[in-house]
């Protein structure tokens, strides 16, 4: 064994790799040509048999040609995805056998692996090897390519004990990659994948697949490459049943987008988690509540709620809830009670809007029982005068209107009606839930056009949408009237589970998914859990969170909504232990904070340390901008790479104007980016100024918890800004 860090040690080693690497290049152009030439001749195939292609077997060869054509396509956008540092690893294990991995598997002319994928099992020595378990492996090698041209190597020793002329070059593969510069968009970590993250990636398919750890530890980047991982080894599945990613915010699925495609998977779904319902509400929304509105829209107790809502007749007027016909001069009536009756048989058969036959039916039935036994009328002729009477349709169309979630969800701008139903939460909840929506008073159209939602109410809307059913056609809902025209006089029990089977379960509205991965699941709410589950009934599930980062404070409803849906099947829980992103001295200073309000974090250990300390500042409002400015400059001239500002929603605007106004600061406006610290979860940036902490703490839903999350956010230096107050430094102590 040679270690060295020799210039011309590295030439000569990127030198024989870059051999190795053109030998790879060749037969890839190689294959690239012939998959090229076999989508061309499917595609020529094709339009010339269209003249000709009549018969029956022709037909069926077409087929397979077009998903010959279509699987050569594919593997050419492949190729064309991958070209790009292709082969990123070695491993040499005993008797000189040596591996190379990559992003796809390539093989020469004769069928031998020049490079193996990164997720065959062939490749796991790659990844799990270490100085204490080799596995059989001596060195690893990770190679640094800019497009086909190897630029760089870093090694890892692996078994000391063997005798070995294999040269060590470099400091480690993982600290060099740590130190990079991070840019706007996540990477992929293939090349220095560590051991605890391969077992989270390579776990099995089924079931519930839980990622832990503290910030920093790769959760995120780990789940992504398992999705990749998952696609490789159940292709077929997956790729039929769909794979859904759902993440916080809209600027983190921008931010994660590139990764999978860089590990050559285009075929998954991303959504932020606003975004989720838009299969049946056709909208989705980017805006938060404030803290305490957005608690009660996430919490279980709005199940019920929305059931009141939906049971609640539209008019409560006492004379909408009777109604009256006369047959024969007789008056026959059914009083509000017997009407709530039958709303709530129907409503516990069918959904409302599957539910309007049943009900007119019901009441036709209780309106006929109510005529007298010696009035002389045929049934027939009861039957029709009673289905067919003008006060009946009136009160039906105001009894039983089909109704769309988002009429029925606007009715809680009503204060009164509020106050009424939500009986399970506080009079200072019920006031900040009906006034989130006090854009929707005096302007029921609004409802509709879908601008004002937060994102808690997708989940509620998506709810609503659950239990009233989508809202029917006008067409069909005449060719069911006419159908049950046809109805007996009296409904039996057995025709009410022939009304409810006959429903069609294809009707739900919403898309599903065979694998489902959910980042930052610590904030998902229980509605919002409720939401996702309608997605994956039969689904497995990655989920990827970090309880001491939460926003959301009930973590025991939390818990209860995932243990619910996890249910029976096998979960499994991977906690990784190794903080990849800040140096010691930041994340000293976030786990002193956590650990007092939250002593039961995760804490990770972090690899690296820059010996700078985190820089605790302080101003009056007035001096905000100076302030601040300084510190920004001062971060520019010392971080490469991208600077957050993290501040409280209050200041958010202010700030964005500050620095867009200010001609120094505009001067490496690209590298500055302001956001909230909700905003910021699971982003991380160079250099990052906290600005008042303390009304972090105050305005966010999880409080200290959000604080934590913006004081993890730095890859490099951790500036915080105190305006007026600075209690948070209590939690130092
Ligand atoms: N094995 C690795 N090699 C190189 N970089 C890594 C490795 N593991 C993680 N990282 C880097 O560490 C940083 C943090 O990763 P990631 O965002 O996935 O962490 P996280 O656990 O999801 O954090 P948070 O809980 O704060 O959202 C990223 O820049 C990621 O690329």
């Amino acid at each position: 064994m040679v270690l060295s860090n020799s210039r011309a040690d590295l030439n000569r080693e990127i030198a024989l790799e870059q051999a190795h690497v053109d030998r790879v290049y060749d037969n890839l152009n190689v294959a690239t040509a012939s998959a090229k030439s076999l989508a061309e001749s499917g595609r020529e195939i094709y339009v010339s048999d269209r003249t000709s292609w009549t018969r029956e077997e022709d037909s069926t060869a077409l087929f397979e040609r077009d998903a010959f054509a279509y699987q050569a396509a594919r593997r050419l956008a492949i190729l064309d995805a991958e070209h790009e540092g292709l082969v990123f690893g070695r491993i040499d294990l005993a008797d000189d056998d040596a591996r190379y991995i990559g992003r796809i598997g390539v093989r020469d002319r004769d069928y031998e692996p020049l490079v193996i994928d990164w997720r065959a099992p062939a490749a796991e020595p790659f990844y799990r090897a270490t100085p204490t378990a080799p596995m059989g492996a001596i060195r690893r090698r990770v190679l640094r390519c800019r497009d086909d041209k190897v630029i760089g190597l870093e090694d890892d020793l692996l078994d000391s004990t063997r005798a070995t002329n294999l040269p060590i070059i470099g400091e480690g593969a993982l600290m060099a990659s740590l130190t990079r510069a991070r840019g706007r968009t996540m990477r992929d970590i293939v090349a220095t994948i560590q051991a605890e993250q391969d077992e989270a990636i390579r776990a099995p398919y089924q079931g519930v697949t839980i990622i832990a750890g503290g910030p920093g530890t790769g959760k995120t980047v780990v789940a992504l490459h398992r999705a990749a991982y998952l696609l490789y080894t159940n292709r077929a599945r997956l790729e039929r049943g769909g794979v859904l990613v759902v993440g916080p915010t809209n600027v983190f699925m921008n931010y994660i987008e590139r990764v999978l495609p860089s590990l050559g998977e285009e075929s998954v779904t991303l959504k932020a988690i606003g975004s989720v319902a838009s299969d049946t509400l056709g909208m989705s929304s980017e805006r938060m509540d404030n803290a305490e509105a957005a608690t009660v829209k996430g919490s279980l107790a709005m199940v019920k709620l929305l059931g009141a809502l939906v049971r609640t007749p539209l008019n409560d007027h006492p004379e909408a809830l009777r109604v009256r016909v006369t047959v024969k001069g007789e008056v026959l009536t059914l009083d509000a009670d017997a009407l709530a009756r039958i709303r709530d048989q129907v409503l516990s058969q069918t959904k409302l809007n599957r539910g309007h036959d049943l009900a007119f039916n019901l009441v036709v039935s209780a309106l006929k029982a109510k005529l007298p036994e010696d009035v002389e009328i045929s049934p027939v002729e009861l039957d029709e005068q009673v289905r067919e009477h003008p006060s009946l349709t009136r009160f039906m169309a105001s009894w039983w209107p089909a109704l769309s979630a988002t009429r029925v969800l606007a009715r809680l701008s009503d204060p009164r009606l509020t106050h009424r139903l939500a009986t399970q939460f506080t009079p200072q909840q019920r006031e900040s839930l009906s006034g989130s929506y006090a854009w929707l008073r005096g302007s029921e159209s609004d409802a509709d056009t879908g601008r004002g939602w937060s994102i808690a109410d997708i989940a509620l809307l998506d709810e609503l949408v659950h239990i009233l059913g989508p809202v029917p056609d006008e067409k069909d809902r005449e060719l069911d009237l006419f159908a049950e025209g046809e109805v007996a006089e009296v409904l039996t029990t057995a025709d009410l589970l022939r009304l409810e089977r006959s429903k069609d379960p294809a009707e739900d509205p919403q898309s599903t998914y065979a694998h489902i991965l959910v980042d930052e699941g610590q904030d998902v709410t229980p509605m919002q859990w409720r939401m996702l589950r309608r997605r994956g009934p039969q689904s497995s599930w990655t989920i990827v969170g970090d309880p001491a980062q939460s926003s959301y404070p009930f973590q025991d409803q939390t818990t209860s909504a995932l243990d619910e849906l996890i249910g029976r099947a096998k979960r499994r829980t991977f906690t990784l232990s190794t903080n990849y992103r800040s140096p010691s001295e930041v994340f000293d200073l976030a786990a002193r904070v956590i650990t007092k309000v939250y002593p039961d974090a995760e804490l990770p250990r972090a690899v690296r340390s820059t010996g700078i300390e985190p820089l605790l500042t302080g101003t009056d409002s007035a001096g905000l901008p100076g302030a601040l400015r300084k510190i920004l400059l001062d971060l520019a001239g010392t971080v490469n790479g991208t600077i957050g500002i993290i501040t409280p929603p209050s200041r958010l605007r202010d700030i964005q104007l500050l620095v867009l106004g200010d001609e120094r600061l505009r001067e490496f406006e690209d590298r500055l980016i302001v956001v909230t610290a909700l905003q910021a979860k699971g982003l991380e940036y160079d250099g990052v100024v906290v600005v008042s902490p303390d009304e972090i703490v105050a305005e966010a839903p999880g409080g200290a918890r959000v604080l934590y999350v913006a004081l993890t956010r730095a890859t490099q230096r951790l500036v915080t800004l105190d305006v007026e107050t600075s209690q948070w430094r209590g939690l130092l102590d």
